[in-house]
Formats: structure tokens, sequence, C-alpha cells
């Protein structure tokens, strides 16, 4: 056998890099993925998209160039979906090997309320997915106007600012008062506390660039504040655990206090009756109404839908799509509420479709008196 048909030495696959893209709800993830995915640096990258609740979105919204995207639609945030992610990475890997896609790059966006020591913990443990990727980094989003109370109330958000490389401030082009930008003030010397060493950066500025996002090196959770390595061995701990409990979670509930739903109709919605049921609706719920995401089949303009998204008391200016995404031309509306029962915000919808029911008020009725029980807190 001569030197040139001796077999060719396999060489291991250099690892692929994985990006972490992480952030509570709303914070521009979807965003800031689309404005990445635009830059050619990036023009090899998979894109794995977990979204919370059984209707997921998001894969309409992303504009997605070339390269391979899933979407896992799992409510769980432990055990299920620590293994959806470990599926979705092995079919890109399987894919990758035979030639049925091409990437060079994974980018990973977690549901906003996703608790990312489960997912870090599986991608630094996995003894394959460690063969494979290597985690290059964790960026997380933190919105300028909601972000104090996000981490006064939610734990997530606090674990994923703690746990990242990056974190970008989004959102500050909305700060005008000088009461804003004091908060945005309060707000960064509370993440600086929280992750000394992150690098912070504002998207706005134009900071959020491929450069300064990616490429962060080998993640090192001894980096971060000493809670992050507790959360990392708790997790192992629970991944151990899971091997033998296999139970069935609701993929819509988060907690006793967090759900998400979907509203759909396949009626075309004039705009002002939408105006206002979503202004009834920020008004009576504001900060109770988590995340609402929208694709919407306006009666003046439809084959023109509207995307609309709101983020707790703050209703993001709509935008026009040029087209329907795919076939479905139906409003689909996903709600992420906490304390919030679905039921109220089906009435209150019904009621402005027309929909009524002999003992329910009409949207007139609501309007002139926004009393009637579709208000309530109600758990
Ligand atoms: N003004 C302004 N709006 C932003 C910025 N980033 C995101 N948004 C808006 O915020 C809303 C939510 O953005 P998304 O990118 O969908 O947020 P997300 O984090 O992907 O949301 P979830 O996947 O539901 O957690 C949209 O209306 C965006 O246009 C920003 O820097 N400035």
């Amino acid at each position: 056998m001569t030197a040139s048909e001796q077999p060719a030495e396999r060489v291991p696959p250099q690892p692929i890099p994985l990006t972490l893209l992480t952030g509570f709800l709303g914070a521009g993830k979807t965003t800031l993925l689309n404005g990445l995915l635009k830059d050619p640096a990036l023009s090899d990258t998979a894109v794995i998209i977990n979204e919370f609740g059984d209707i997921a979105l998001d894969h309409l919204l992303v504009e997605k160039i070339d390269g391979d995207m899933m979407v896992l639609s799992s409510g769980c945030l432990c055990c299920n979906l620590r293994g959806d992610l470990v599926t979705a990475l092995e079919r890109l890997l399987r894919n990758l090997d035979n030639g049925r896609a091409s990437f060079k790059r994974v980018i990973v966006e977690t549901t906003g309320l996703a608790d990312p020591a489960p997912l870090l913990q599986t991608a630094m443990s996995h003894p394959y997915l460690l063969m494979r990727f290597r985690l290059d980094g964790v960026v997380t989003l933190v919105d300028a106007i909601n972000g104090s109370a996000t981490l006064d109330n939610h734990a997530e958000a606090v674990k994923q600012a703690a746990v990242a490389d990056r974190i970008v401030l989004t959102k500050t082009d909305l700060l005008d008062t000088p009461e804003h930008i004091a908060a945005r003030n309060t707000l960064l010397q509370r993440l600086h506390k929280l992750n000394p060493a992150a690098t912070l950066l504002d998207a706005a500025a134009g900071e959020a660039t491929p450069a300064n996002l990616l490429g962060c090196g080998l993640y090192d959770p001894s980096r971060k504040i000493p809670d992050v390595s507790r959360w990392l061995a708790d997790e192992a701990i629970a991944a151990a655990q899971a091997h033998d409990h296999h139970h069935h979670h609701d993929v819509n509930r988060h907690d006793e206090r967090v759900r998400a739903f979907t509203l759909s109709t396949e009626r075309a919605i004039p705009a002002a009756m939408l105006d206002l049921f979503l202004e009834l609706l920020r008004s009576t719920h504001g900060p109770n109404l988590l995340r609402m995401k929208a694709i919407v089949n306006v009666e003046e303009t439809p084959d023109r839908p509207m995307v609309l998204h709101g983020v707790q008391h703050v209703l993001h200016p709509a935008a026009q799509l040029e087209g329907w995404p795919d076939d479905d031309r139906r409003t689909r509306m996903v709600f992420i509420v906490r304390d919030i029962e679905p039921r109220i915000i089906r009435e209150l919808f019904d009621a402005f479709l027309g929909y009524t029911a002999p003992d329910r008020p009409d949207a007139a009725a609501i309007v002139d008196n926004p009393l009637v029980p579709f208000g309530g807190r109600d758990r």
C-alpha cells in the first residue's frame, strides 16, 4: 500500500461554538437574533428557538435567511427542556454529518422564562455534546424599561443576568425622561453587582455586534458570582434525579402563577376594535401581562398581517408584514400572564369580536364601563 492509499487519519471535528441567547420575556432576543443573522459573519449559523407554551409564533417572526432552524415548544423547564435541547442538538449534528445541513455555529434562543442553569449544565456535561460543541458564551438581554421590576419579581431573570458573559441592555432608545435615565443607571449598577465579570453592551448604541457577542471563549462559571457554581451543581443533582423522574408537565404552565394561552379567530378584526381591546388589556392588567405576541388579520388590510408585541405595561409599535408567513391566516395571540385567569382575557376578546353570551357584556358595555367583571385578578 502506497502512502497515498493509506486510509486518511480521522481528525476529530473541531467543536462547534454554541451560544446561549437568553433574557426575560420580551427583552428583545428575537429582534437581536434577526439582526445578527443578517450579518455575513453569521451566515453559517443554525438556530434553535425554545418557546414557552404550545403555540409557537417566533419561528414565523425570525427572518432566517438560510441554515437550519428548529423550534422547541416546551414549557417544562427542568427535565423535558433539557432532553429536548439534547435531542435538537443531536439532530443538528446528524444533519451536519450526513450533509443535509451545513453550519459552523449554533445559537440557542431560550424562552424568556428559562432558568439557564439546567441548560448550561446540560451543555457543559453531556458527554457527546461536549465532544462536538463548545459552549462559547451566554448572552443575556435585559430590557432597560422593565429590567428592574423583572429582577425584583422573577428569579429566572436574576439567574439569566448572573450567568452571562455579555449583558445587552435593550430599549435604551425608549428612555426619554430624567427618571428613566436614573433608573437605567440603578439597573446597570445592579447588573454589575450580580455579574461583575460580564461585559455590558447597549443595543441601541449599536454595541450588540457579532464581534462583541460571539467568541466569548470557553464558558467559565468560576468567573461568575459564587451562586452560579452552586446553581450548576444543583442542576447536576437534578439531572441525575430526572433519570428516575418522568412526570407529565403542562407545557402551558410555568409555575403556580405564570401560564401561557392562545386566542385565535378566523374573523378579521377592525383596527379600531383591536386598539381598544389592547388598550383596555394594558390599562387593566399591565404588569401581569408578562408577554403578548400576536399576528393579526386586520379587517382593513387582510393581506398584510399586523405583528404585535406587548411586554408588561409596554405595547411596542405594531409592525405590518408584507404578507402572511404561511397558509394559516388566523389571528393568533399568545399570552404569558401572571395571576390572570385566561378566561378573563378570552371573554374580553370574544366581547370585542362580537361573540357575546347572553350573560356577558358586549364591547360597548365594557368600553363604557371598564369596571364590568373582566378586569379582576382571578387566580
Ligand atoms: N425600542 C426598542 N424596541 C425593542 C428593542 N429590542 C426589542 N424591541 C421590541 O420589543 C418587542 C419584543 O422583542 P422580541 O425580540 O420579540 O423579544 P423576545 O425577547 O424575543 O421575546 P420572547 O421570545 O417572548 O421572550 C418587539 O416589539 C421589539 O421590536 C430595542 O432595543 N428598542
